[in-house]
């Protein structure tokens, strides 16, 4: 029986969802998935790290959080130590969920450079490194034999990056349009029934749904990335950052919001990316107020729906939800079949 040790580097919603899971769930994996999964190693900028080569105890590590105890109080180190836990834990695979950094990618681009170099697969939902080294990662994955996977990076564990790689062969992609970031859309419909932006963004934080810095998700970059990520991986686009338009919903009032939806148009953040004549692609985020006959109006909550223009099916969509914590713990356990499917040589679930 194939049992993979896992590295979890950040232990906040996502990877810690991903621990319970584990811990809930393993040996069912075996029977269904067909491999077992037992945690080696833990990193956190708070709680420090912890490495234990025959499996950390995970219901000790989840009891860790909001008080003062650290790893150092159970056999580990009171810092994160991140380079050296990534490059000589005994993890075959690392799930990299810090914070996404939509200027750099850092540290999480050194987290899954460090991970690829020292032999270990990664699996990630931290958009930064995806959407800003994604092309380079993956060559380095290739060289160093190993995997570099990062479904959850956009829609969390709604399929649609292996879906559309696995499921769109022989259709040509000529764009897409969708609803890319769950907290926005939330906050959106609350603002419809007249709740003011701060309310609403406190509760997508409470819901698990916002980027550690919300402005992320309001003003838009967070799509932005996705925009890219989608763009690059999907159309071949081979744009950068800069060439993503962007424009967050912070200029909307509440009052406009359910005003909008009186007069029968519903403001959403419409992420977009458009193959033109001459190949080259545009990509933008910004705000729009859709009739509610679109297919996006009906897109509420912390769903997102992304809809591809094919040329031989025409529109086709995919829809589910778009951030949580353990929709997102779902996509490492996703990414994590993904490899195991690849190591078997057989095709991947996801
Ligand atoms: N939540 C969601 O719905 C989704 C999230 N994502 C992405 O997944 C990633 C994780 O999200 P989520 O779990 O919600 O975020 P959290 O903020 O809950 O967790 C991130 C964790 O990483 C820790 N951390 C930050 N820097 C470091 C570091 N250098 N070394 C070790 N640990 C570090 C943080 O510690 P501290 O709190 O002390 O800063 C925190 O515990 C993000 O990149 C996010 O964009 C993607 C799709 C959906
Ligand atoms: N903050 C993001 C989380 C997923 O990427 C969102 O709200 O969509």
């Amino acid at each position: 029986m194939t049992t993979y040790d896992i590295a979890l580097i950040g232990f906040g919603g996502v990877n810690r969802t991903l621990a319970q899971l584990i811990h809930d769930r393993g040996s069912s994996f075996v029977d269904e998935l067909g491999f077992g999964l037992r945690v080696v190693a833990i990193t956190d900028l708070r709680l420090g790290s912890l490495v234990k080569e025959d499996g950390i105890d995970l219901s000790v590590a989840l009891r860790l959080g909001s008080g003062s105890e650290t790893f150092a109080d159970h056999g580990g180190s009171a810092t994160p130590d991140n380079e050296h836990v990534i490059r000589n834990c005994s993890a075959d695979i690392v799930c990299e969920a810090t914070f996404t950094n939509p200027d750099d990618g850092e540290p999480a681009v050194s987290h899954v450079r460090w991970a690829l170099e020292s032999g270990k697969s990664v699996c990630t939902t931290n958009k930064g490194p995806v959407a800003l080294r994604g092309p380079e990662l993956t060559a380095l994955a290739v060289r160093n034999g190993v995997h570099f996977e990062f479904e959850g990076a956009v829609m969390s564990g709604t399929p649609v990056i292996r879906l559309a790689r696995k499921m769109f062969e022989g259709l040509k992609l000529d764009g897409f349009e969708g609803i890319l970031n769950g907290t926005s859309n939330y906050v959106l419909g609350r603002m419809e029934t007249g709740m003011e932006l701060g309310k609403a963004i406190t509760e997508a934080q409470e819901l698990g749904y916002a980027e550690a810095n919300p402005a992320a998700d309001i003003e838009g970059f967070d799509v932005q990335l996705k925009v890219l990520i989608l763009a690059n991986e999907l159309l071949g686009a081979g744009i950068t950052l800069a060439d993503v338009t962007r424009r967050g919903i912070s200029e909307l009032s509440a009052k406009e919001v359910k005003n909008a939806a009186l007069a029968g148009r519903r403001w959403k953040l419409v992420g977009s990316a458009k193959r033109n004549p001459d190949g080259t692609v545009t990509a933008g985020v910004e705000p729009v107020a859709l009739p509610l006959d679109h297919g996006l109006a009906g897109v509420s909550g912390a769903t997102n729906a992304v809809s591809f223009a094919t040329d031989l099916l025409g529109p086709v969509t995919v829809s589910g939800p778009g951030a949580g914590r353990l929709e997102t713990a779902y996509a490492l356990l996703s990414d994590i079949i993904a490899i195991h499917a690849a190591k078997a040589g057989v095709a991947a679930h996801a």
